[in-house]
């Protein structure tokens, strides 16, 4: 019989209502309760770790690298298949991509959650669970990486993006697609990552900031990083990487104090480039040393900074 773990993390798929309120308390439930209440697949042996209890915005840096420490636990024993990680929907993308770049094991590991909770009319918490399971231990999805399996569908941790704040249908990965399906308790892989990368990252991960762009910002925010003790500030900037030209004294500030500054761009797709040359273009920032995000959402060039940081790697996007 194929062996899956499940490790739990909180988040709306493992909520109950809270007194007196009434309002859904994310994690409430322990990985027992979940796995009890949910239809689990009879066909495969599932061990149960309960590991952390939070809504997912609630988690740390630190529970990742706790997190990361028990998956590589699992893969110790080589009768294990894969591994599932319930997590709310709000970070899920972040902590999928964390995993991603950390574990080197080939066995899939599988990052789901849930837009309603198991109590709610058309509750997706049962469906999205049980694909997981049946993912994590099918041999397609060996050397894929972390992927997140929700809505029927299979995603690679790089590009995946929560695109609904209540939607079912909540996750995407813009321009990519999806890699494959599960339909019947079946899963049918279309395509795979061509790279996988991995870091080995053992210590506390550095503070890593990002910054948003718009008409009329200034330094201030970079400043003020600067001072708390920043090691690496992410531009969410606008196109093609452009920033608004009022930031560049203080971005070069940033950078005579060793701080690694990555410019990336609010658009959903398409990479930055240094096609402009005026104050605050692609073209400047990259000759004032900023590296250029190519096309990582702000978030996960936030996760891959922070993980090549910590693994004392070259910054490289
Ligand atoms: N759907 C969810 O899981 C959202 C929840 N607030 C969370 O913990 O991320």
């Amino acid at each position: 019989m194929k062996k899956v773990v499940l490790i739990t993390t909180g988040g709306t798929i493992a909520s109950k209502p809270k007194e007196p309120s009434g309002k859904l308390d994310s994690g409430a439930m322990s990985g027992e309760e979940l796995a009890e209440l949910c239809d689990l697949p009879q066909d495969i042996d599932v061990e149960i770790d309960s590991a952390i209890q939070k809504p997912s915005i609630h988690l740390t840096g630190d529970d990742w690298i706790l997190l990361k420490n028990r998956i590589e636990e699992h893969f110790d024993n080589p009768e294990i298949d894969g591994v599932v990680v319930t997590h709310g929907t709000d970070t899920l993308e972040e902590t999928a991509y964390f995993f991603d770049l950390t574990i080197a094991d080939e066995r899939p590991v599988v990052v789901t959650g849930s837009q309603r909770s198991i109590a709610d009319l058309g509750s997706d918490v049962y469906i999205n669970l049980r694909h997981a399971i049946y993912s994590a231990c099918h041999p397609d999805l060996k050397k894929c990486g972390t992927v997140v399996v929700f809505n029927e569908r299979i995603f690679a941790a790089r590009y995946v993006k929560k695109e609904h704040a209540s939607n079912i249908q909540g996750f995407n990965a813009f321009g990519f697609g999806y890699l494959g399906i599960i339909d019947n308790d079946d899963v049918y892989l279309f395509q795979k990552p061509a790279n996988r990368e991995y870091y080995q990252v053992n210590s506390t991960l550095p503070r890593v900031d990002i910054v948003k762009c718009h008409i009329d910002s200034d330094g201030v925010m970079l400043d003020a990083l600067a001072n708390a003790g920043s090691e690496g500030i992410i531009i969410e900037g606008v196109g093609r990487g452009q920033v608004a030209p009022s930031m560049m004294p203080a971005i070069k500030r940033c950078i005579e104090k060793g701080i690694y500054v990555v410019i990336t761009t609010s658009s959903e797709e398409g990479s930055v480039y240094p096609t402009y040359d005026y104050p605050g273009s692609a073209h400047n920032l990259h000759n004032e040393q900023v590296v250029l995000g190519r096309d990582f959402d702000s978030k996960k060039a936030r996760v891959r900074l922070s993980v090549q940081l910590a693994a004392k790697e070259n910054v490289q996007f």
